[in-house]
């Protein structure tokens, strides 16, 4: 049986295949991501007598498995139904979806589905913009606010650049920037700082989530500003290349955050043993990107469905295995 990816690149128009697949300058950071997975080992416990259990407990609400869709923009590049299949199927699976600010569907009509949502912000140089687009995702029920930090420029693709790829095609838009009849365009600045995030706390009462930290300075600075939770992230290598693999950034980062707030991470988590490596290595959870795209252009929300139900399927059996306790010592790097 084919995989859903490589239904995904039979079905796409090359640019937007090689949009959702490819990453900044050699996508070393792409590879690195999972090769960092496969390079870890499991020493398995025996005997422990504890059932799994893949509920968890985050800021943002209750998933009922430790996999989160990543936020990813761009769905209806994917399949003409977009977010909306995807936040269906996040919510039959009953996990967290966090929506792009560059999603194809306004974040109210997502909302609709009934899915727990929660949303992710470029900070944007308007900071009144900024704060009304917040304000929406507010309104619309989302109960997270992610803000993504590795972006201050957007990285250098050369896919895209080779596909000559830079926006979305006729009628297609990133509805949560319209403002009557007028898009605006995602702008990147470096001029974005942890002043920003302060900001943010006064004007939302959603927990504030800081995504894309990959230095243990940084993550301790996030909780000092009143982050809820640390996302170490890589941005699936799409920013810069030859950032560390996010799974060998996870347990420094998990050392200096402590106790103080749940740490997730993402990026080439793509197996149930991902899930378990990642939980045992300090994550709270992880998120997943591409593999939920890849279901999406597959076969909308029933794709991105089962992608999360093999998630479930591998990860229940994979903590079963490895047994109890779940921490660092069943992790071996070889
Ligand atoms: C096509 C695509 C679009 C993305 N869009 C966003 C985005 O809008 N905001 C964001 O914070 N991260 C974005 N990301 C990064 C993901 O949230 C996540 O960090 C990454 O995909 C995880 O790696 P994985 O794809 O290997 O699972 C995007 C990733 C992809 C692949
Ligand atoms: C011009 C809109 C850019 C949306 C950014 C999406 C993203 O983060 C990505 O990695 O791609």
């Amino acid at each position: 049986m084919p995989s859903y990816e490589a239904i995904a690149r039979q079905r796409l128009p090359k640019a937007h295949y090689d949009y959702f697949a490819g990453g900044a300058g050699d996508e070393s950071a792409v590879h690195e991501n999972e090769a960092a997975f496969a390079r870890l080992r499991l020493a398995p416990r025996v005997l422990g007598g504890v059932a799994p259990d893949l509920a968890v407990t985050l800021p943002g609400g209750r998933a009922s498995l430790p996999v989160l869709v990543a936020p990813t923009a761009f769905h209806r590049l994917a399949h003409p139904d977009g977010e909306l299949a995807t936040a269906r199927a996040a919510a039959a699976e009953d996990t967290v979806m966090i929506v792009s600010m560059a999603s194809t569907i306004p974040i109210e009509a997502i909302a609709e589905t009934g899915a727990t949502l929660w949303f992710q912000l470029y900070v944007q140089p308007d900071m009144a913009f900024t704060e009304r687009v917040v304000g929406r995702a507010e309104k619309a029920g989302c109960r997270a606010l992610v803000v993504t930090a590795d972006s201050p420029v957007f990285g250098i693709r050369p896919r895209d650049l080779h596909n000559g790829f830079r926006d979305l095609p006729e009628g297609l838009a990133c509805e949560n920037l319209r403002e009557g009849d007028v898009v605006r365009p995602i702008e990147f600045s470096p001029e974005i700082s942890w002043a920003h995030l302060d900001r943010l706390r006064e004007v939302t009462d959603m927990p504030l989530v800081v995504k894309g930290v990959t230095h243990p300075d940084d993550a301790r600075t996030a909780v000092g500003h009143g982050a809820a939770m640390v996302m170490v992230s890589n941005h699936g290598g799409r920013q810069l290349d030859r950032v560390a693999a996010a799974i060998d950034l996870l347990p420094e980062i998990a050392d200096a955050v402590g106790a103080a707030v749940p740490v997730t991470v993402d990026g080439g988590v793509r197996r149930g043993t991902d899930v378990v490596t990642a939980l045992a290595l300090g994550a709270r959870a992880v998120l997943v990107g591409r593999p939920i795209i890849w279901g999406l252009a597959a076969e909308g929300e029933r794709g991105v469905r089962e992608v999360l139900r093999r998630f479930r399927a591998e990860t229940e059996v994979a903590m079963a295995l490895v047994g109890a306790p779940l921490d660092r010592s069943v992790v071996r790097r070889c």
